[in-house]
């Protein structure tokens, strides 16, 4: 090959190489063996917020004196002549992997120590985070293992970790395996069913039913049918093998009567015989059925007022309260509150196949606050986290959305829906109805008034304890309005 020849070969590969070096997006740092810069490429001004032109001639003593970067190196790879790597942190706040590898002439001088740079700054505080989130699954866990041995007596369903809880439930726990009739009194949503359910469950009864009868819901004129049953042919559109009734269904096991404060005087005299005699007779029967039955009542209501006020029968309330019970309102169970918001937690994540985790900063703030509505309020705080938060970690807490409100309580107060006379009437006279169509006028009359009183397919579908899906899917078929915001 000519000699021209072969200089325009040499001319065309130092090109080549120049473009690599000023194009390369790693940076290539060169220094002579005085650790002097002789020559770096374009990357460096992101890494370190220095030109080429502000590096080239400077010394990296220098550089690291004036904290350019630190730690440097190359001067490790002047002291030991070997190649080094070293995690390197610059005056941007970038952190860099750099790794300097010596160069030797045939006398064995360093002559050259050459180092190349890359921007490792996303990958390290992407394994910081790993390494937070590990750390706090790993608290979790020991939290978890903690809170479950500590619940080990009560079950995994009930919280009871508060003295005043302990004390109840030590107490119920020798009142369940007797039959006497307990009156849970308390604020809504402090746990009146959860603790008739124990009862039930730590009974010789368990087997048997435990039959939940919401007094305040079931319309004056249905009460009897729905609490003796009826036979066939009892009344105009009844079923023609006649049904049995909620205390029927509950012998052998446990009648829970929620809401008793909401029975009409009326109502109250015929609970009371049921009571007293454990004998009723089913509408359009004739003979009295004996029940063996064990009765558990709640209310929200202030009994005793209630009888001196004349709207509550004594004789009822002197046959209720044989053992009562006063829960207290979450406010003075603060000990329990942790527990009780994993225990939730855990519920929620398995309604919703979930596994959301609570940041500190969102425990702290539910664990300040003061839910006036009680357990029933949290469990809808920590749903609504759970539902609206993308993410592994719920990192929003209260601040973003205020606290869910205690929807069941509004409603139950309510007796709009017992003024609905002619509507049961229209269902249980009007024979051209078949049952289809008579089950589905009382479901679109229901979400109608629940949509109207609650605003929203959510709460809605939170009261009736149905899912939010299922409300809207319906309020959709009956044609029922939504407002425009409806989530
Ligand atoms: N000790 C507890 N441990 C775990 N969950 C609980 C506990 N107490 C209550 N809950 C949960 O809190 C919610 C409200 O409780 P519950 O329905 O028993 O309250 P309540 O006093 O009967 O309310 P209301 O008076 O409105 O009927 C339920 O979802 C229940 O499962």
């Amino acid at each position: 090959m000519s000699n021209s020849k072969n200089i325009e070969k040499l001319e065309h590969e130092i090109l080549e190489l120049e473009t690599i070096f000023e194009l390369s997006m790693d940076e290539i740092f060169v220094t002579d063996g005085a650790g002097n810069c002789i020559r770096v490429n374009p990357a460096c001004q992101k890494n370190c917020g220095k030109s080429v032109d502000e590096l080239v001639g400077r010394n990296v003593r220098d550089l690291v004196a004036e904290g350019i970067f630190t730690p440097s190196a190359t001067l490790k790879v002047l002291e030991t002549k070997e190649p080094v790597t070293v995690i390197q942190t610059t005056s941007n706040g970038k952190r860099l992997h750099v790794t300097s590898s010596p160069v030797f002439n045939d006398s064995g001088e360093l002559i050259f120590v050459i180092s190349n740079t890359i921007d490792i700054t996303e990958v390290l505080s992407l394994k910081e985070k790993i390494k937070e989130m590990e750390e706090l699954i790993e608290s979790y866990n020991i939290q978890l293992n903690e809170l479950k041995s500590n619940n080990q007596y009560y079950g995994n369903k009930i919280v009871a970790k508060s003295p005043s809880i302990v004390k109840i439930l030590e107490l119920l726990g020798r009142v369940a395996k007797v039959d006497s009739t307990v009156l849970l009194l308390g604020e809504s949503g402090v746990g009146k069913t959860e603790i008739a359910r124990w009862i039930h469950d730590e009974s010789t009864r368990k087997n048997a039913s435990f039959v939940e009868i919401n007094c305040g819901a079931i319309p004056p004129n249905l009460f009897e049918s729905e609490l003796y049953g009826y036979e066939s042919g009892a009344f105009s559109g009844s079923l023609s093998s006649g049904k049995k009734g909620l205390i029927e269904l509950a012998d052998n096991g446990t009648l829970f009567l929620d809401e008793i404060g909401e029975l009409s005087i009326d109502l109250q005299t015929k609970l009371l015989q049921v009571i007293q005699n454990k004998s009723f007779m089913r509408v359009g029967g004739r003979k009295t059925k004996k029940v063996d039955i064990r009765i558990i009542a709640a209310t929200n209501r202030d009994l005793d007022k209630m009888v001196r006020d004349g709207a509550f029968r004594q004789d009822l309330y002197y046959r209720l309260s044989v053992v009562p019970i006063e829960v207290p309102p979450l406010r003075d169970r603060r000990e329990e509150l942790i527990e009780l918001i994993f225990s939730l937690l855990d519920r929620i994540n398995a309604k919703y196949n979930s596994n959301k985790m609570l940041s500190p900063n969102v425990l702290e703030e539910l664990t300040a606050y003061d839910w006036p509505g009680n357990i029933r309020e949290l469990e809808n705080t920590l749903e609504r986290l759970v539902v609206t938060t993308d993410g592994i970690l719920i990192d929003k807490g209260l601040t973003n959305q205020p606290p869910a409100k205690n929807f069941k309580e509004e409603p139950k107060q309510d007796k709009a829906f017992y003024d609905k006379g002619d509507f049961v009437a229209e269902l249980f006279n009007n024979n051209e109805l078949s049952l289809e169509e008579r089950l589905e006028s009382v479901e679109k009359e229901l979400l109608s008034y629940y949509m109207k009183k609650l605003g929203s397919t959510r709460k809605v579908a939170d009261f009736l304890s149905s899912s939010q899906s299922t409300i809207s899917r319906k309020c959709i078929k009956y044609k029922i309005n939504r407002p425009k915001n409806d989530l």
